[in-house]
């Protein structure tokens, strides 16, 4: 089913157009790989998922983005209730400089859960669900920068997951961990599929290859082909594509 649907969606910061005539159907528990070459962008349309670039002065956007067919950049769409149902994660693990407890008892207390109870529910539930409960579970008063990039990064999906998302950004979100911890999260992101939408943004064509269903790949802010991850590496369509995804440039 689709869960977020994309057309002609056209981006521009101040006088430089970023998106051009964009159209996209992502589909509902499946995992979307972003790809393409630097600054072609790829975070830009990532973040427009979930109005991110609202908070970028000179930033204006055309066209439509639908959310189970509601369209989020609508005068009265509340932009809150979309971050919590589009949650994001990002390139470098960014935890708060508080306890792991804390940081994922963060978003839900801004939702206004206050109960002790619930909250440790969710903190469980939600680092289990990021694969970290077993590493953590005896240290959740330890400040969350005290421990490793790749633990980190888990407990940054947590607290993403403690709001109850039902789509999950990702920008590039292995680029700072070392194999063992990528190789975690990218089995995290599929585990997570069953439950979540997922869109990932990759550098990593081999990553993209292993983890994602569809993949999209941009040039110059366009989307030049859209389709089954495997058709994409194995039989793409468009020269352009065929280089990209086996090396000769970018
Ligand atoms: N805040 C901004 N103001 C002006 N231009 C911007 C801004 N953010 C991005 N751009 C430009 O928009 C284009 C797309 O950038 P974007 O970061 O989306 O690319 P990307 O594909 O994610 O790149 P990378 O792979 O290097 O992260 C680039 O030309 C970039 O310079």
């Amino acid at each position: 089913m689709t869960k977020i649907n994309v057309s002609n969606l056209d981006l521009w910061y101040s006088d430089f157009q970023a998106l051009k005539d964009l159209d996209l159907n992502i589909q509902e528990n499946e995992i979307t790989a972003l790809i393409g070459p630097s600054g072609c962008g790829k975070s830009t349309f990532l973040k427009s998922l979930n109005r991110m670039n609202d908070l970028i002065p000179g930033c204006r956007i055309e066209g439509e983005i639908l959310l189970d067919g509601q369209d989020i950049y609508a005068n009265d769409y509340d932009v809150n209730l979309l971050r919590k149902r589009v949650g994001m994660v990002f390139q470098h693990p960014n935890p708060f400089p508080m306890s792991i407890y804390d940081n994922i008892a963060y978003g839900p207390r801004t939702h206004g859960v206050k109960d002790k109870k619930t909250l440790d529910e969710i903190v469980e539930r939600s680092l289990k669900g990021a694969a970290i409960w077993d590493e953590v579970k005896d240290q959740l008063n330890k400040n969350a920068l005290r421990i490793s990039g790749g633990q980190q990064q888990r407990i940054c999906i947590a607290r993403a997951l403690a709001v109850e998302p039902e789509v999950l950004l990702m920008d590039e979100p292995t680029s700072a961990l070392d194999p063992v911890s990528t190789a975690k999260i990218e089995d995290l992101v599929q585990d997570l599929k069953g439950e979540y939408t997922i869109i990932m943004v990759t550098h990593n064509m081999q990553q993209a290859a292993r983890v994602s269903d569809k993949t999209v790949f941009f040039l110059a802010g366009e989307i030049i082909e859209f389709g089954n991850t495997t058709e994409i590496f194995s039989n793409p369509k468009d020269k352009r594509t065929e280089d990209y995804v086996s090396g000769r440039f970018g």
